[in-house]
């Protein structure tokens, strides 16, 4: 019998994996997930898989791989490269959607959708345009095109719903109290955000490479913008980008899963009365999780004084008692001078040390290792890259797995979301995300051990929660 092609291995894996997903589905009572429904996802999980169920993660995360294989290995390879070189036009057109309310205008006709003529009248726009960009958007899977220039939300394009009432969007929001009031709306603002400052910045991308071995190389950013990113959101007239930027990094936690930083970190231990610095906390991604589900842990938020500002108004909104009854505070400080608060017992840096080349990370961490005590500890969540080759790992002496992807060190391959990053990293600050063997050294050079790594799921898309001790302490 002649040996099957690559291409009959690959719809056979897929046809097993969809087994698995209907057999999940069914066997609680769920229908199918359908790309046409434009229900967001439902808190209980009744529209969608169970994405806590390992069968389920490991036949998701085999169906990216293999229909990312499966489309590469059919596709004509110059339009294949040709659709690859256009990516930031499908990127640009998402901006123009989400900026324009498309979706909440969609919401607002009802199921049967709108005519481009009546929502390019509603925003403002070209009609023509507007249908080009709404059609290049449904033919990758966002809006669908009900009829001839009609388009409905869909099971996509409703992430970027920022649930805006007719009311409201008659008039003409601007201000981000009123664009992104609704909670769900931080998925909307994250998007925002990367299709506006890193989209413009990644265009430099190359530029900036071929200065990356100067003593002090440009950042994409600062070709695009003539000042770094942090400087930037400062300046007068940015307020908006700013607050938009702070709150992109909680629409970045909710893409995590919902209990990963409460399961990556055994909070219990310090849950009477223990001592949390959340440095670079942001708006508080972080440390509203934790005073939710621990409110006698004191946590002080740690921040540019732009954003422990918008820190406080946000988490005196979200968690009122906490904010009043002093156990979230919040306090301006620049992470790269030494670190106030001794001795506390954790400090955490979320998404702080994919911002910064090694040697600014260097700094920082070593500022929190002088101000540690021995019994510190640090909780550092950041991505942990794979590569896109299985990989043997030998990088893992002395470190403790726990969570659902114990252990496994899985190709990257066809998991786009685990790169992406990286290189928007590199683009706006010069950082980036980085492999297991880099932040273990890392880290080791600033005098912390990692020990302890909670992992949600192997393929590096999602952020890893780590723990470390002071070396030598
Ligand atoms: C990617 S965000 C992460 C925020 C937060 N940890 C989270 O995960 O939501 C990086 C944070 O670092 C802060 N930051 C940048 N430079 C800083 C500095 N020199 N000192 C303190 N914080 C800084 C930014 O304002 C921003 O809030």
């Amino acid at each position: 019998m002649p040996a099957k092609s690559k291409l009959r291995l690959y719809a056979e894996e897929i046809l097993r994996c969809v087994d698995v997903l209907e057999n999940d589905c069914s066997s609680r009572g769920v229908a199918v997930p359908d790309l046409d429904d434009p229900s967001p996802i439902h808190p209980n999980n009744d529209n969608d898989f169970d994405r806590n169920a390992k069968s389920v993660t490991d036949a998701l995360n085999s169906l990216t791989t293999t229909g990312m294989l499966l489309n590469q290995s059919i596709s004509n390879p110059v339009q294949s490269v040709r659709i690859a070189a256009c990516g930031y036009i499908v990127s640009a057109s998402l901006r123009c959607a989400a900026e324009l309310h498309v979706v909440d205008l969609l919401r607002i006709a009802g199921p049967q959708g709108l005519h481009v003529d009546d929502l390019a009248v509603k925003c403002g726009v070209e009609p023509g345009h507007l249908a080009q960009i709404l059609h290049l958007l449904s033919s990758q899977g966002i809006f669908r095109e009900s009829a001839p220039d009609v388009f409905t939300n869909n099971r996509l394009s409703v992430v970027f719903d920022k649930g805006l009432t007719q009311k409201e969007l008659d008039g003409k929001p601007k201000g981000h109290d009123v664009l992104y009031k609704n909670p769900e709306s931080a998925a909307c603002a994250l998007f925002c955000h990367l299709t506006d400052e890193p989209a413009k910045s990644t265009s430099y991308l190359y530029e900036a490479l071929l200065e990356s071995k100067s003593p002090s190389p440009p950042t994409a950013f600062s070709k695009a913008f003539n000042t770094e990113l942090f400087e930037y959101y400062e300046l007068p007239g940015q307020e908006n980008r700013l607050r938009r930027f702070n709150l992109a990094q909680e629409g970045a936690a909710r893409v995590e899963p919902e209990d990963a930083i409460i399961k990556g970190f055994d909070w219990e231990s310090i849950a009477n009365g223990g001592h949390v610095v959340d440095v670079g906390g942001g708006v508080g991604a972080v440390s509203l999780r934790v005073a939710e589900a621990y409110p006698e842990i004191n946590i002080v938020i740690q921040d540019r004084q732009g954003v422990v500002d918008d820190a406080l108004k946000r988490c005196s909104a979200i968690n009122p008692t906490a904010v009043q009854r002093g156990k979230l505070k919040f306090e301006a400080h620049d992470f790269f001078t030494p670190q106030p608060i001794k001795n506390p017992d954790v400090f955490v840096i979320k998404s702080i040390v994919h911002d910064w080349p090694d040697s600014s990370c260097l700094t920082i961490l070593r500022q929190l290792r002088e101000a540690a005590g021995p019994k510190t500890r640090l909780f550092a969540v950041d991505k942990i890259i794979p590569y896109t080759c299985d990989t043997e790992s030998s990088e893992t002496d002395g470190i403790t797995f726990l969570g659902p992807a114990t252990g496994e060190t899985k190709s990257g391959l066809g998991h786009v979301l685990s790169y992406l990053p990286s290189v928007l990293m590199i683009s706006v600050l010069n950082g980036q995300e980085r492999s297991l063997k880099h932040t273990v050294s890392l880290y080791r050079k600033a005098g912390w051990e990692i020990y302890k790594i909670y992992q949600s799921e192997s393929q590096g898309q999602f952020a890893s929660q780590m723990e470390a001790r002071p070396i030598g302490a």
